[in-house]
């Protein structure tokens, strides 16, 4: 391999993300020369509609699985919460990087937190998950919807279409904007969509030398604990039109996943958890999913 191509969308988060990877691999294979590929995906063009109304997920990714399987690109960088729970057939996820800061943040010009806001405040948020839980702690608010990368997402704020909207600490870290930070939205009080803040890189699963050469800048614990939440989402049947948040950390060996599903109308929301060896990441998610629709999560899966 001459030159490693890497697919990138090409909002300024994934671009930062993208130029994070790089500057991994040529830290490690310094005669590496590396080639970013920017695209646009339908998922960044129809900004104007929901997430669940145009087809999910899937849509940030397509267009760069086309580019691998043309061979215009060997590998592409995504935001692993953005990935559908099952990869198409013929891919591979050889590497998740070492997770960033996990929680949803709260950001406002005026407000310190959620519990600051005056009752009516009119909040920033396109997730159906992020929805639930402010639902669930205030029903007064005005939900409104927001879609579009970070950046002009803070610009609807600033130009005051918004008392608060909510977004990813992880992605404002990597953007420079941790100041606008006003409150973390932590675990277990509030907990963040699976895989939040994990960056993950997709190749062939043809491409054995690719896979090898990527594998290198995976993070095992990082591995076990969204395996466990993404195995949480996939058994509900996981995907933008559900209301889903899952969070696991380690202690040594031992994985505690929380999982939540809510319903973005009423507020509604059960919780459960649960705790395994790290190499029963996948079971673990399983029971924690079994244990919520036992609570009756299927009533807002429907
Ligand atoms: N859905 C967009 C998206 N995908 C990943 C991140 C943040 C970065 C991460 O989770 O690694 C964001 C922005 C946000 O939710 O505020």
């Amino acid at each position: 391999m001459k030159t490693l191509r890497i697919a990138t969308r090409k909002s300024p988060l994934a671009l930062w993300q993208t130029e994070h990877v790089a500057a991994l691999l040529r830290a490690r294979h310094p005669d590496l020369a590396i080639e970013l590929v920017p695209l646009s995906t339908r998922g960044d063009e129809l900004l104007d509609r929901s997430l669940a109304a145009i087809g999910g997920k899937g849509l940030f990714l397509k267009e760069l699985e086309l580019a691998m399987l043309r061979d215009e690109a060997d590998c592409a960088v995504h935001s692993l919460k953005d990935v559908p729970m099952l990869l198409e057939p013929g891919f591979a996820m050889p590497a998740i990087l070492a997770r960033a800061d996990a929680a949803d943040a709260f950001v406002s010009p005026r407000h310190a937190d959620i519990a600051a806001l005056p009752a009516g405040a009119r909040v920033g948020t396109s997730s159906l998950r992020r929805k639930a839980q402010l639902r669930a702690l205030r029903c007064d608010l005005r939900i409104e919807d927001l879609r579009g990368n970070v950046n002009s997402r803070l610009a609807k704020l600033d130009a005051g279409q918004y008392d608060a909207i909510l977004l990813a600490c992880a992605g404002l870290q990597r953007l420079g904007f941790d100041e606008r930070i006003r409150a973390r939205l932590d675990a277990p009080y509030w907990l963040p969509a699976p895989a939040q803040g994990a960056i993950a890189i997709e190749c062939r699963d043809d491409a054995p030398a690719i896979h090898a050469l990527l594998a290198g800048l995976d993070d095992a614990d990082t591995r076990s604990r969204v395996s466990a939440e993404r195995a949480m989402n996939r058994a509900l049947d996981g995907s933008c039109h559900v209301p889903v948040a899952a969070f696991a950390t380690l202690q040594g060996d031992e994985l505690h996943l929380r999982g939540l599903v809510g319903s973005a109308e009423s507020g509604r929301q059960v919780r459960a958890e649960g705790r395994a060896p790290r190499a029963a990441a996948e079971a673990l998610g399983q029971e924690v999913a079994a244990r919520l629709l036992a609570q009756g999560a299927r009533d807002f899966i429907a």
